[in-house]
């Protein structure tokens, strides 16, 4: 008998009603001790996805390919393999990896923990059991961005006509205040700070009763290097409605008539906040969060929006960057100003192209938007 099963086996002795159940109760204490360490036997993945089969694969972004899995015990997972582009040594990938795992929210994808085998790092999460946003959300012939900004793409967009009758105004302003949450826990109330970088509807899984949550969170914590992958395409042109007063004939039709025009139009006011170019007027997720909580109430106006490509967007950090250094994606200064900058520096680009109605727009965004 090994050491630690010795010391598993002492530990229960006190508790002990028969001697029949000693060994349930040590495997059960082995479970949770290997929970808390968040880690997985590559063995235990191989079985879960049956050995990665091709069957098992839900898809592959740029951080490599996600399979399907079910472990023995029930639960139902999703693994990404990630490609080995990080320079990251396995310890810190174990760091961080554990640090990541400590981030529960109830709308943000649970990471169960990791695996490393050879050179090959993996990610064990929570399999999500409906569509991401991205497929749910009807391209309407428009070449949609995918950093579009989730707040007024849930509002604008046609839903994918099969599945109008499921996605009513109810539940798009949940999942809007859902995201919203999400965002603000990942900033301001997990351990440690997250910077997204990379919101996207691709990246907002939906549950079985449609809460959303956010997925790929805390990347660039393991590939610090800063090659981290941010999709830089621009939105299509055919989007530029957004006029004073106008924002409501961008609505889908379909929820037209049945959504308050109040909450719709600070819906879709809150995400012209968000991506003003300059980052500091920009409102706070916190702000965000209590800006939809109201039903009605006046709003600033917004600046012009950023255009992509000019100086606020960064999709790489200078080589020898840290993921904790100061301007990269993750913060422990609670009150640093950066968050809003980075979390809404890659959405901005695409509302931009997406609603903005100039033909020669200000990139500094000092101009307000003009009727
Ligand atoms: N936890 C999960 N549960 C269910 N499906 C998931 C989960 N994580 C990822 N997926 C699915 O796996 C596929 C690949 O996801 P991944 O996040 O790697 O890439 P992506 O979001 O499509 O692209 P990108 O890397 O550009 O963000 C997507 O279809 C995604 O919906």
């Amino acid at each position: 008998m090994n050491k630690s099963k010795n010391f598993f086996r002492n530990l229960v002795k006190p508790f002990r009603s028969s001697s029949s159940n000693v060994g349930d109760n040590v495997e059960d204490l082995e479970r949770i001790a290997q929970q808390e360490q968040k880690s997985f036997l590559f063995e235990t993945l191989v079985a879960a996805t049956k050995d990665f089969h091709s069957h098992h694969k839900l898809g592959e972004g740029g951080f490599g390919p996600v399979y399907r899995g079910k472990l023995d015990d029930g639960r139902e997972i999703a693994v990404k393999k990630l490609s080995q582009n990080s320079s990251q040594g396995k310890k810190e990938f174990e760091n961080e990896a554990k640090v990541l795992a400590r981030v529960q929210h109830r709308n943000v994808v649970n990471l169960l923990g990791y695996c490393i085998h050879g050179d090959e790092k993996l990610l064990v999460y929570e399999y999500i059991t409906n569509q991401s946003l991205d497929k749910v959300l009807f391209r309407h012939g428009l070449e949609i961005s995918e950093l579009d900004l989730i707040v007024t793409m849930v509002v604008v967009y046609s839903i994918e006509p099969s599945r109008k009758e499921e996605l009513d105004w109810k539940r798009r302003y949940e999942i809007i205040t859902g995201i919203a949450r999400g965002l603000l826990y990942l900033h301001n109330d997990s351990h440690n700070r997250i910077i997204h970088r990379d919101i996207k509807a691709s990246n907002i899984l939906l549950d079985d009763k449609w809460v959303p949550k956010i997925a790929d969170f805390g990347m660039a914590r393991l590939f610090p290097e800063g090659e981290t992958h941010v999709n830089t395409r621009v939105a299509g042109t055919k989007h530029k409605l957004y006029k004073k007063g106008k924002g409501m004939e961008i609505m889908d039709a379909a929820i037209a008539s049945s959504a308050p025009s109040e909450q719709v139009a600070i819906c879709i006011q809150i995400g012209l906040l968000c991506v003003q170019s300059d980052p500091k007027v920009r409102p706070d997720m916190h702000r965000v969060v209590i800006m939809l909580s109201k039903k009605h109430g006046h709003l600033e106006e917004p600046m012009r929006p950023g255009i992509p490509g000019t100086r606020y967007r960064r999709s790489r950090l200078p080589p020898g960057s840290s993921s904790t250094a100061p301007g990269a994606s993750v913060f422990s200064d609670s009150n640093s100003s950066e968050s809003t900058f980075n979390i809404t520096t890659n959405t901005a680009s695409a509302s931009t192209s997406a609603l903005a109605s100039s033909s020669n727009p200000d990139p500094h965004g000092k101009l307000p938007m003009k009727s």
